[in-house]
């Protein structure tokens, strides 16, 4: 038996860290949503018991160490699953790209198998699991648009924003997750309006939205990385109605309401970058 499914990119549209926890991770208010740039994930039941991963990208690792093989393992270790899975990754998710790439292949693992092996589980249990493999797994199992709180696992999901555009620019760097959040400075910076957010969102105000865009993150990775900075600016200058980093970066995005400016911004930040995509927000009726 054989099943294939998507694992979607998300951004994140408003990222505020509240406090650094005494487990090391921070307190968090994030409102994530997916685009429709994916991974795909193909699965492959086998009775010899073993987990196997290959990935179309030779420098994502094929071993425990990818997130999509934690996922696999978790689910036959809780579940005392016998049976096995070979896992075939088609990445088009940029790598170490604040886009959660491996989280959603992981999510996306969790949920193809509990279909193909037959579990029942729930999206709620899930989820659960998901947050034991990374912060952002357990927002990939339920997708379109949420409030994530706790370390982002806590999910709560709202209406999805209006429809509009977003390009995607990332430059040829990797960002390290632990390394920002290790180097922010949790009680100097500005805070995200996360209620004005949602508030925007609840009422399909896209400038609304594009006006509260807020990464407590970018704090730490422009001042790292000058070249991210750059591309915030371009993607202004292209005419982008709304920019910012998502996650620890480094990509930026630019939310573009209306499609004749959508060639100007992809096309004037191609002569910059190499990775640019022009997607779609995917709205909870698309999934
Ligand atoms: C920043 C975000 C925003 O969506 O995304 P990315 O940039 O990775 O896409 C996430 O919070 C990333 O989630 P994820 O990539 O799953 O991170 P994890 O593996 O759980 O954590 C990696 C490391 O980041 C730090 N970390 C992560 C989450 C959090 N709330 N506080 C933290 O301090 C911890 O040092 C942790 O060891
Ligand atoms: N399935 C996977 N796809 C991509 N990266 C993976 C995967 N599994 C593990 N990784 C590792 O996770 C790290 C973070 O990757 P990714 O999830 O793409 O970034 P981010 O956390 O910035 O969104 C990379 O360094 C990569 O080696």
């Amino acid at each position: 038996m054989k099943c294939s499914v998507k694992a979607p990119a998300k951004i994140n549209l408003s990222l505020d860290a509240i406090k650094k926890r005494d487990d090391g991770f921070h307190e968090v208010e994030m409102i994530m949503t997916m685009v429709d740039l994916a991974d795909r994930i193909d699965l492959t039941d086998t009775d010899d018991g073993r987990i196997t991963v290959d990935v179309s990208e030779g420098f994502v690792p094929n071993d425990h160490r990818n997130l999509a093989y934690q996922a696999a393992s978790l689910l036959k270790e809780r579940c005392n699953v016998k049976r096995g899975v070979s896992i075939y990754i088609t990445k088009r998710i940029p790598v170490a790209a604040g886009l959660a790439g491996g989280s959603s292949d992981a999510a996306a693992t969790l949920k193809g198998l509990n279909q193909l092996w037959d579990l029942g589980l729930s999206l709620d249990e899930l989820a659960e699991m998901g947050a034991e493999i990374g912060s952002d797994v357990s927002f990939c199992v339920y997708g379109g648009t949420a409030l994530a709180t706790g370390r982002g696992e806590i999910i709560k999901a709202i209406s999805s924003p209006p429809p509009c555009w977003v390009i995607l620019a990332k430059p040829p760097i990797g960002v390290s997750t632990a390394e920002v959040y290790k180097r922010l400075k949790v009680n100097e910076v500005e805070h995200a309006n996360t209620s004005a957010m949602i508030k925007a969102i609840e009422e399909q105000s896209f400038s609304g939205i594009c006006n509260n865009l807020h990464n407590v993150l970018e704090t730490v990775t422009l001042d790292l990385y000058p070249e991210v900075k750059n591309i915030k600016e371009q993607m202004i200058r292209f005419g982008a109605d709304g920019v910012l980093m998502s996650g620890s970066g480094p990509t930026v995005f630019g939310l573009v309401e209306h499609e004749s400016r959508l060639h100007r911004v992809y096309n004037g930040l191609r002569g910059f970058c190499q990775d640019v995509f022009a997607v779609r927000l995917i709205r909870s009726t698309d999934s």
